[in-house]
């Protein structure tokens, strides 16, 4: 079996039979020195969620969700995506033997996931609308052919990621104060908070870290929500380049809204230049490689930095996919790579 990592938590995890794993979760917990001097924070650290098997977070709910369809006899899985879920259900698919069809907005999913999507034996569709026109469809189609439907309306993907919260806390030894991570369609920053919920419940912590959701100026429904206290949204029509985070009616909002006001976080909007600079941050001076949404929870801790977030406080930055994924944003944030003669001369007229 697996070295256990996301199945170490089996007892929380709502399957009975054997998981269908690939030995996703235990990722780590990088402390971000760099940005601790530059932004005077006492303690920031980063979990880096791209180190999973399939580069991102949604492997910690498709590890459940996936299992679960073969718990409930499903012969096939579905799911609309902005690329990560599709190319996790994939992935997971396969090692099940299950049949997976996947509905992407057409032309704005990174070229990694469609990678991922079709190599891992998906029926990738391309559809001409955006993320949210996709989910709305693969729902219906799902119903119509009985596809097991593995978006994060499903409860069973939020239980497996739910499991960040489990491992910040035997990593740390402690609850952070404050735990920030991008925010598209919500899921993420709903089953982080259910996890600490049920630590709290079971008497292992007693507090919660402050839960600060990021979205991109361009897609930013519950950050509008935030600020002006309410508790639903209103749908916008999502732009940005973080494409993983897209989205423009997020359909965990409400449980995403509940979670930020009962822990006392807070929700921030990023520009996309903000997310670049962030992204280059990470990789340029702490090592860490990341997609652009995935930047967008340390574009929030700079932004926050001085303003909501205190000097002494311990912090938990979620990146959420691997740099790999995203190889085109990339080339336009840095551009492509300076060509020269092949002689000593040239090299060095450019060093
Ligand atoms: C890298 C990355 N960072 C952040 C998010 C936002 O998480 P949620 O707020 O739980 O949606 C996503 C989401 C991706 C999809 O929604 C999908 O793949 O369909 C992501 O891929």
């Amino acid at each position: 079996g697996n070295n256990l990592r996301v199945w170490k938590y089996a007892d929380l995890l709502p399957v009975k039979i054997k998981p269908i794993s690939l030995n996703e979760g235990g990722t780590p917990l990088f402390r971000a020195e760099y940005l601790e001097r530059e932004l005077n924070i006492h303690r920031i650290y980063v979990k880096h969620e791209g180190l999973n098997p399939s580069g991102s977070f949604k492997d910690r709910g498709m590890t459940v969700g996936v299992t679960k369809a073969i718990e409930l006899g499903k012969k096939a899985v579905a799911c609309a995506s902005t690329g990560n879920t599709s190319a996790s259900l994939a992935m997971y698919a396969a090692k099940a033997n299950l049949k997976a069809y996947v509905l992407l907005p057409a032309g704005k999913v990174a070229l990694g996931k469609v990678a991922q999507a079709l190599m891992h034996n998906a029926k990738v569709i391309g559809i001409k609308g955006n993320f949210d026109k996709a989910l709305e469809l693969v729902r219906e189609i799902s119903r119509q052919e009985n596809f097991y439907l593995l978006n994060s309306v499903n409860p069973f993907r939020l239980e497996g990621q739910k499991t960040i919260a489990f491992e910040i806390v035997d990593e740390l030894g402690y609850v952070p104060d404050r735990v920030i991570l991008p925010v598209g369609n919500a899921g993420n920053i709903s089953a982080i908070y259910k996890g600490f919920r049920e630590l709290k419940t079971l008497g292992l912590i007693d507090s919660i870290p402050k839960m600060t959701g990021i979205q991109a100026k361009g897609a930013n429904p519950i950050y509008r929500a935030f600020v002006e206290s309410k508790k639903v949204i209103e749908p916008v029509t999502p732009e940005t380049i973080a494409t993983a985070i897209r989205i423009g009616n997020p359909v965990n909002a409400r449980k995403a809204l509940n979670a930020i006001y009962e822990s006392n976080g807070l929700a921030e909007e990023v520009s996309d230049e903000e997310i670049i600079s962030a992204q280059k941050i990470l990789a340029g001076k702490e090592g860490i490689g990341v997609e652009p949404a995935s930047a967008a929870s340390v574009a929030g801790l700079i932004k926050l930095a001085g303003r909501e977030i205190d000097v002494d406080e311990t912090v938990v930055c979620i990146t959420t996919g691997h740099l790999l994924k995203d190889p085109e944003a990339v080339i336009r944030a840095c551009g492509s790579p300076i060509e020269v003669p092949a002689d000593i001369e040239s090299i060095k007229s450019v060093l």
